[in-house]
């Protein structure tokens, strides 16, 4: 069976036969909730030298052409820290799966890092070489920085073929405490505390949003009961989230939140 292997400081090669390691790709985004192909391994860790931004224009899952959304992508910071998920690809199937999704559709290239597992994790134990996607500002559909309110606002107001763009917020926020409980990301948080005060003055309900347009892929129901676990976990979030809303509003003052 062809594979692949990551040699060093070059892209992924396919081989006739398995010579080195297989591909591992790290997930930062909506590959962290729904990847979508066929993987071997998955651990949740982290890499170095990076932080999420919303910084992506997204014209095909999360947005419509001339009405971008905006998803997940990574800038260069010496002191940065992002936590996600480590997959071990099947194979050439999958890679080609991320190279349509993540290059041709999602407008990112490829960048080469490292990748260390959670301490406890049984899958592997020492750092391993992952390969990131990662949209740059010349990437077509980057859109840059901008202040969170006018983000949550462009999210709440968007969505594409893959459903709400307030949907992937809400999903990797929810991933992020599932996974990672005492880690934080004020970029993430913040913006989904805002993507919910906007939703509520666009009147919009939260299950109308988190629906999950896409299909279980074959290769993921082998995790189906996973899922579906995470997915009353989401739900649970839900009133936990309602419950935030309420907090927000008491202590909500000033510009840093929106005003009714
Ligand atoms: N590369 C990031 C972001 C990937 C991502 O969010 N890609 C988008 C844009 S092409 C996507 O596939 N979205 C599917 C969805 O929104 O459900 C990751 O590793 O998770």
């Amino acid at each position: 069976m062809r594979g692949f292997m990551m040699a060093q400081n070059h892209m992924p090669m396919k081989t006739e036969k398995r010579q080195g390691k297989r591909l591992w790709v790290f997930g930062y985004g909506s590959l962290c909730w729904y990847p979508g192909f066929p993987y071997e391994k998955e651990i949740a860790g982290y890499i170095k030298g990076f932080s999420r931004r919303f910084w992506q224009g997204n014209t095909a899952h999360r947005g419509r052409p001339g009405k971008p959304g905006r998803v997940a992508t990574l800038v260069k910071e010496p002191e940065g820290v992002t936590w996600g998920k480590a997959y071990e690809l099947k194979d050439e199937i999958a890679y080609e799966y991320l190279e349509q999704r993540e290059g041709a559709l999602g407008g990112y290239t490829h960048v080469l890092t490292w990748f260390w597992p959670l301490e406890d994790s049984t899958v592997i134990a020492e750092q391993v070489q992952v390969m990131v996607y990662m949209a740059t500002p010349d990437s077509p559909q980057w859109l840059g920085p901008i202040d969170l309110s006018t983000l949550a606002a462009q999210v709440a107001r968007s969505q594409g073929a893959a459903g709400h763009n307030a949907e992937y917020v809400l999903r990797l926020a929810d991933f992020m405490r599932v996974t990672f409980p005492a880690t934080k990301d004020d970029h993430l948080f913040e913006l989904e505390a805002l993507v919910l005060k906007e939703l509520e003055l666009e009147n919009v309900s939260i299950s109308e949003v988190m629906n999950m347009k896409h299909k279980i892929d074959p290769a993921a129901s082998a995790f189906q009961a996973a899922r579906e676990e995470k997915e009353k976990v989401f739900q649970q979030n839900d009133t936990q989230r309602k419950l935030n809303l309420q907090a927000i509003d008491t202590h909500c003052s000033g510009s840093r939140c929106l005003t009714l």
